[in-house]
């Protein structure tokens, strides 16, 4: 069994897999892990070194290698289009590895909506064609409330592609407006065969996206980190 890390800037993912697309959730705030059956930890982290070390420390697991997983300018047929590589977040080379595994020779838009929103366009020959990032649902909303003096947000999340009517609607639905904008552009920019959707937000997002040709995946990173397994 190995264990599988998702460090992202909000929160972080793990799974336990036996092989390549074969995962059982784990839960690293509640499960208890059986170290024992853990041969390696493979992990990715777009947040800081301080998470990293955090978990090293949670998880008796001294004696199993740890593999970080990082973008590359090549691997399993995927190109990366960044003059250095290992500048592009790996969450993002993760989603594209796993969408050209789930979705083989096939162009896709992939989309994680997590912290920040990603979107990158990838070729059906591999090519990442580039991609955009902006600021995630959350994100949107906290920093208008954190630099404005009269915007102010509540815990309860009812965004809808609709007209505001206070100051909580009128904020919320106007980040999910921008966030829903950027996808609309960026398919009108370049469409491709399929738009695959990842991230926290993925749920809230996908009655909106009924017109494209929509998947989501919620494990597709670690369908794309789950391919280093023995390889
Ligand atoms: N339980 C949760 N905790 C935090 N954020 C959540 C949760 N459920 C959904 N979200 C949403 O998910 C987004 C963060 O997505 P996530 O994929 O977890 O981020 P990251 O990969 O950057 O850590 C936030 O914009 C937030 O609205
Ligand atoms: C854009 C991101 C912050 C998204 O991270 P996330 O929202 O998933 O936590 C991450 O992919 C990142 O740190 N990227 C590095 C810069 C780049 O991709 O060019
Ligand atoms: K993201």
């Amino acid at each position: 069994m190995y264990l599988l890390l998702d460090i992202g800037n909000t929160r972080t993912k793990a799974m336990l897999a036996a092989q390549a697309g074969q995962f059982i959730p784990f839960d690293v705030e509640k499960d208890e892990l059986d170290s024992a059956a853990v041969q390696a930890v493979y992990y990715a982290a777009v947040a800081g070194q301080d998470k990293v070390q955090a978990l090293k420390k949670q998880f008796t697991l001294a004696e199993q290698p740890w593999r970080q997983i990082e973008s590359e300018a090549y691997r399993f047929g995927i190109r990366n289009c960044y003059s250095q590589p290992h500048l592009l977040g790996v969450d993002r080379w993760l989603a594209m590895l796993g969408s050209n595994w789930l979705y083989p020779n096939t162009d896709c838009v992939v989309i994680d909506a997590g912290t920040a929103v990603t979107i990158d366009w990838l070729g059906a020959d591999g090519q990442h064609q580039g991609g955009w990032i902006l600021p995630g649902l959350k994100l949107q909303q906290q920093s208008v409330v954190q630099k404005t003096a009269k915007v102010f947000n509540a815990d309860t999340h009812q965004a809808r592609l609709a007209h505001g009517n206070d100051t909580v609607s009128c904020l919320q639905n106007g980040c999910l407006a921008s966030v829903l904008g950027a996808i609309a552009q960026g398919w009108q920019l370049k469409p491709m065969s399929k738009m695959v959707l990842t991230g926290g937000d993925a749920g809230l997002l996908q009655g909106y996206l009924k017109a494209y040709p929509l998947d989501v995946q919620p494990h597709l990173l670690f369908n794309g980190l789950s391919r280093f397994i023995e390889s």
